[in-house]
């Protein structure tokens, strides 16, 4: 009960878009660690003997007012809209301003400010391009130095100058140090992201590759397998009828004496682009073997399924494939059409087709023999 409210609070704050909460993961542990931050500085002007003045609520204020817009910048959607939707970047360079004019009043706890300065830009580290980085330590440094400076003059008790040279010389080292290692992650990142997307494409060809057929790019043997299978099961469950046809292409031997096997596949592309266009969205031909195609038509009574297969078989009758040197090649095909029965097994229902479609090679061929 507690933890289902604890979901229902997590999910309130950072949505339920994945990629979202993600953003606003980060951006909760950036606005901790700026509330951390702040607690830290009025804790050192305290032991400084300062005065939480104005200056230090207005401090206050604009810097955990600056996070909580970053927040609601994302959280609302609006951030989307922008080159890099969590705001990275601009949330390193505004933590960096509120690091520096920190810096200005914390007096003897400025200190603290490098390791924080160093943990914002790590931020970095996950999202920024190497360049980005590199400007944001520069930025970070030139600040920096201008508000060493600055207190050094008007300060010099608190802030004295050989000190201030002392920390700027340490900050020179450690930002630069900083933009190095995300310049590394950044080209791992890359890299990595690279391999992801060849990867992608690799499984995408291999999926091609196994439910394909080479020659003429029809959903190949097996692929049909499951998708009668997967038709099989639905028309259980709903108890809607669909139907089978074996088209085998009429003395293809012929056309690979006459014109060589080169010309034979060209037939066989045309073939399977031409009933393609002939079959409807919803039905399905792949190459079963050889010159033999195999037709699921699901939900789908015997009476459409012939006309749909006479379709086919007058497109085909009707084709002319150009095999080079002038020669055009025309096919015809026969075709054994039947309806799945209720309470028999897909290789039933495929053995009648079977002889089916011999019955419609021996009563003369380009015929759709059916039953
Ligand atoms: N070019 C080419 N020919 C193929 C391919 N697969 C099978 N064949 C040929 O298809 C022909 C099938 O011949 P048969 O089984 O005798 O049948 P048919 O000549 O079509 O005669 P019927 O089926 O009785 O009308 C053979 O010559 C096979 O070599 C292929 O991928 N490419």
């Amino acid at each position: 009960m507690a933890t289902s409210h604890l979901r229902r609070l997590i999910d309130l704050w950072l949505g339920t878009d994945s990629a979202q909460r993600l953003r606003l993961r980060q951006t909760s542990l950036a606005m901790l660690l700026m509330v951390l931050s702040v607690a830290m500085l009025h804790y050192g002007v305290r032991i400084g003997g300062g005065e939480s003045g104005l200056l230090l609520w207005g401090w206050t204020v604009c810097s955990l007012g600056g996070m909580a817009v970053f927040y609601a910048a994302i959280r609302s959607g609006w951030s989307l809209r922008a080159g890099d939707p969590s705001l990275t970047g601009a949330q390193i360079a505004f933590a960096i301003c509120a690091a520096a004019l920190g810096y200005a009043q914390a007096g003897p706890m400025r200190g603290a400010c490098f390791p924080v300065l160093t943990l914002i830009l790590m931020f970095g580290m996950f999202q920024l391009r190497a360049r980005s980085a590199f400007g944001l330590s520069v930025f970070a440094l030139g600040l920096f130095a201008l508000v060493m400076g600055v207190m050094a003059v008007v300060q010099p008790v608190a802030y004295p100058p050989a000190v201030e040279i002392g920390h700027f010389l340490m900050l020179a080292c450690m930002l630069p140090a900083v933009a190095v290692l995300t310049a590394r992650l950044s080209r791992i990142r890359r890299r990595l992201s690279d391999q992801r997307e060849e990867l992608a494409r690799a499984l995408a060809q291999l999926q091609a590759i196994a439910t394909r057929d080479e020659l003429t790019g029809l959903p190949n043997r097996r692929q049909m397998q499951a998708l009668m299978d997967q038709e099989l099961l639905r028309s259980q469950r709903h108890g809607y009828e669909f139907c089978i046809a074996i088209a085998d292409l009429d003395h293809f031997k012929h056309v690979n004496d006459q014109h060589g096997h080169a010309a034979g596949d060209l037939v066989l592309r045309a073939f399977a682009q031409a009933s393609q266009g002939a079959l409807r969205a919803t039905d399905v031909i792949a190459r079963w073997g050889g010159e033999e195609f195999l037709v699921l038509l699901p939900d789908t009574a015997m009476p459409l399924a012939l006309a749909g297969m006479e379709r086919l078989r007058e497109r085909v009758a009707e084709l002319r494939t150009d095999v080079g040197g002038g020669a055009q090649v025309a096919i015809t095909v026969s075709i054994g059409l039947t309806g799945h029965h209720r309470g028999d097994t897909l290789a039933q229902t495929l053995e009648r087709a079977d002889r089916l479609l011999y019955q419609a090679k021996d009563g003369g061929r380009n015929k759709t023999a059916i039953g």
